[in-house]
């Protein structure tokens, strides 16, 4: 049995929960507010995650009251504590190994940190956090496409001086063990993006190739790892690119993001590599906008179930 928060109780988490409930697949706990879930579908309230494993039917639900009531779309930065605690239960229990896996629904990091003082860009870092990870490697992945950013939530301004040696070393590192234990490809082939356009075209557009990834691909190359030379990133994710390699490692959020959405926004997974236990989630936010109208996908987040269950199956 997997375990699945709910996320903002404002956004479409919930909803998508029920929905992927319905569709059957692997069985899963949910984590949040029983309030909440009722109002898509019915939920059974249970104290332990065994009382959960009797359930039939309903959703079990490990209930943590919202403080506030829920208005779907508008976000009350009074139900944080709620929202933080939900993803530390699902944290234990996945640690523990009272749940095979913890499947997370989209928080929003803005009401997290307004309303609870959530010290973490997202829940990566505050699973690493929660874990004892040094570094968590958020990587997306679809049918077509993987995508690991090596800095992630930060201002484009603070990419070049974040970019050090070390993270992208440790980055890399995490990603080809990962690929190796967890999707079974014995001998991934890694694709690195440049910073700069054109990948600095020979240090006349910008010399962080040069000067900071190149090393570190000599070194790890040096121990047998498959890795390109930094690539021009507007030419490395078309269909012919992709085909040669398993995952392409880049140097910002949005420059792995922008392609991993727009191939496979509706079945795209987030998942973190490095943790002790398996961890996905789907590749969407909270979309305040459509919450509470009955058109949100469960898609991705049934890819995420279903990677969590064979990334689990892979692991034993
Ligand atoms: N794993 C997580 O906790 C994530 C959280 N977020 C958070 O979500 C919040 C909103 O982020 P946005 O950039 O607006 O992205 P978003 O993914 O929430 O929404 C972007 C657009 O896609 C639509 N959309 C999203 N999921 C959908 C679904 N399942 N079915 C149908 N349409 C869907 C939305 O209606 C919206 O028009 C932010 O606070 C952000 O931090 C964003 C990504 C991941
Ligand atoms: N843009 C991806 C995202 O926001 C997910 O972050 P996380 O909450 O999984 O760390």
């Amino acid at each position: 049995m997997l375990a699945l928060t709910l996320g903002d109780p404002a956004g479409i988490g919930p909803e998508i929960a029920a929905a992927a409930h319905a569709r059957g697949g692997h069985p899963f706990v949910a984590i949040g507010s029983a309030t909440v879930l009722r109002n898509f579908a019915d939920v059974a309230v249970v104290e332990t995650v065994a009382q959960a494993r009797e359930v039939n039917g309903p959703i079990p639900v490990l209930d943590i009251p919202t403080s506030v009531e829920v208005v779907f779309g508008t976000p009350d930065p009074r139900n944080a504590a709620g929202v933080i605690r939900s993803i530390e239960l699902g944290a234990d229990l996945a640690r523990s190994g009272q749940v095979s896996a913890l499947v997370t629904a989209p928080i929003s990091k803005k009401v997290l940190k307004d309303g609870g003082g959530f010290a973490y860009p997202g829940h990566t870092e505050f699973l690493a956090h929660l874990s004892g990870t040094a570094r968590p490697v958020m990587m997306l992945a679809g049918p077509d496409l993987r995508v690991v950013p090596v800095t992630i939530h930060i201002p484009l301004a603070d990419v070049p001086a974040a970019l050090t040696p070390a993270l992208l070393e440790q980055t890399i590192r995490v990603t080809h063990a990962g690929l190796i234990r967890d999707f079974a490809i014995p001998s991934p082939r890694i694709a690195i993006a440049g910073l700069n356009p054109h990948a600095g075209e020979g240090g006349v557009m910008g010399r962080q190739e040069i000067e900071v990834i190149m090393p570190v691909l000599n070194h790890l190359r040096a121990e047998g790892l498959n890795l390109t030379d930094p690539l021009p990133a507007d030419t490395m994710f078309h269909a012919a690119a992709r085909a040669h390699y398993d995952v392409a490692i880049c140097m910002y959020h949005d420059q792995a993001l922008i392609p991993l959405k727009t191939l496979s926004f509706d079945d795209g997974v987030n998942v973190t590599l490095g943790l002790p236990f398996v961890r996905t989630s789907p590749d969407h936010g909270t979309a305040f906008d459509i919450a509470g109208k009955g058109v949100a996908r469960p898609d991705s987040l049934l890819a995420a179930i279903a990677m969590a269950t064979d990334m689990v199956e892979r692991r034993r």
